[in-house]
């Protein structure tokens, strides 16, 4: 094993959590390790991607390292227990242990899911939870069809394979270099987990329709919900964030749309839209207990203190976000959790309180191996 790089990781998971206990307490692994990596350029590509590899996998596995490791629960004692041998991994299999602890799941976050999903399902999720995730490519389909990127990729002899729920995705089999391919810098693919996409195509917006993206972030779910319209109507993107919609600014230019524009909270805009929107999409603030793959550190800042405060937060969002909706329109409500308290039960409080009906049987995913992340999705209309 090479030294330097374990070195490496120690350093990375020691600074991240200074970083979370100084001013950054909710800094993702991602964004962490990009500005780790980027203070550090002398490590080349490969070691990156063994240091990446080994930070997330002690980030996944760190609640059944604990209970195998002695005190005090240092990232020292865990990374000797991780890299010792490899007789830790046969205790996911220990059916005598707490459920939660051979799946390395916070005890409290764990009981939730066993609440919304069942034992054996919880077991199942928590598994599939603490696979690497896959790489998903969504195309551009104003500016090129899926096949004929299928097409490209394949030539270039990237393993790739087409979404089968997704009408625009494709999946990459294992890691690739995107950034530099010419088809990423055209703005013809962009990342985009399948279930990201599948939550955008249920804002089924035609050609001259209006849409309001209320929780745009920095533009994801525009991005795929604008090709359809084929830059007819318009796509509002509005989030309390200006860092992200800025970044949305660009992804749109970039992507060739045009019929777009972007409505921080005090735009002089905003008012003026209330009613008038055929489409609402709320793509809510949550636990993202669906996609813990991609950032497993997210799991161990779960409590149900904050899971109540993401409840009341999408209700507040919800109230706010309806307000924009025309008479005959559809607002679809999204997370990417696979807890009840955030979907479906949230749903019945929004038809309840609001004096909606569901426009079609919502969509619960959960998250898939070698597959898509886990999401939920309702689209609703007033009765
Ligand atoms: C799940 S993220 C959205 C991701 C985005 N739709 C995308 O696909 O990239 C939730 C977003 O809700 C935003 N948000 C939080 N409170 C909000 C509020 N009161 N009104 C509107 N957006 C809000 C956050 O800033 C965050 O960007």
């Amino acid at each position: 094993m090479n030294a330097t790089r374990v070195r490496h990781v120690e350093s990375a998971l020691i600074r991240l959590d200074q970083a979370r206990r100084g001013e950054t307490p909710n800094l993702p692994l991602d964004l962490f390790l990009r500005r780790y990596f980027q203070a550090h350029k002398f490590l080349d590509s490969a070691d990156r991607a063994w240091i990446s590899e080994k930070t997330y996998e002690l980030y996944r596995w760190r609640g059944l390292l604990d209970h195998l490791t002695p005190q005090p629960h240092s990232w020292a004692n865990r990374m000797r227990t991780f890299f010792l041998n490899d007789r830790w991994r046969s205790q996911t299999q220990n059916d005598k242990l707490p459920h939660n602890v051979r799946c390395s799941f916070p005890k409290e976050l764990f009981a939730r899911m066993e609440g919304s999903l069942g034992t054996k399902a919880a077991i199942k999720v928590s598994n599939v939870l603490n696979e690497p995730p896959l790489t998903f490519l969504r195309v551009n389909t104003l500016k090129i069809s899926r096949d004929k990127v299928f097409s490209f990729l394949l030539a270039k002899s990237v393993a790739v394979e087409k979404t089968v729920s997704s009408k625009s995705g494709l999946m990459l089999s294992s890691k690739q270099k995107l950034l530099d391919l010419p088809e990423y810098k055209l703005g013809y693919i962009e990342i985009q987990d399948e279930s990201s996409q599948l939550i955008a195509q249920q804002v089924d917006a035609k050609p001259g329709q209006h849409v309001l993206d209320f929780c745009a972030g920095s533009g994801g779910k525009s991005l795929c919900v604008a090709p359809p319209m084929l830059n007819r109507g318009h796509v509002y993107l509005h989030d309390t964030r200006d860092t992200k919609l800025s970044k949305s600014r660009r992804r749109m230019r970039k992507a060739g749309i045009t019929n777009y524009t972007i409505l921080p909270p005090s735009h002089p805009l905003l008012p003026k839209l209330r009613a008038k929107m055929d489409w609402v999409l709320v793509d809510a603030p949550c636990s993202q207990s669906g996609a813990i793959r991609r950032n497993p550190d997210m799991k161990w800042a779960y409590s149900d203190d904050r899971l109540w405060r993401w409840v009341a937060q999408q209700r507040e969002i919800f109230e706010a976000a309806l307000k924009y909706v025309k008479d005959d329109g559809k607002i679809v409500y999204a997370t990417c959790s696979v807890l009840d308290e955030e979907n479906a039960q949230q749903v019945r409080f929004f038809c309840e309180k609001f004096g909606l009906y569901l426009s079609r049987p919502p969509l619960h995913a959960l998250p898939q191996s070698r597959g898509m992340d886990g999401f939920f999705c309702a689209t609703m209309e007033r009765r």
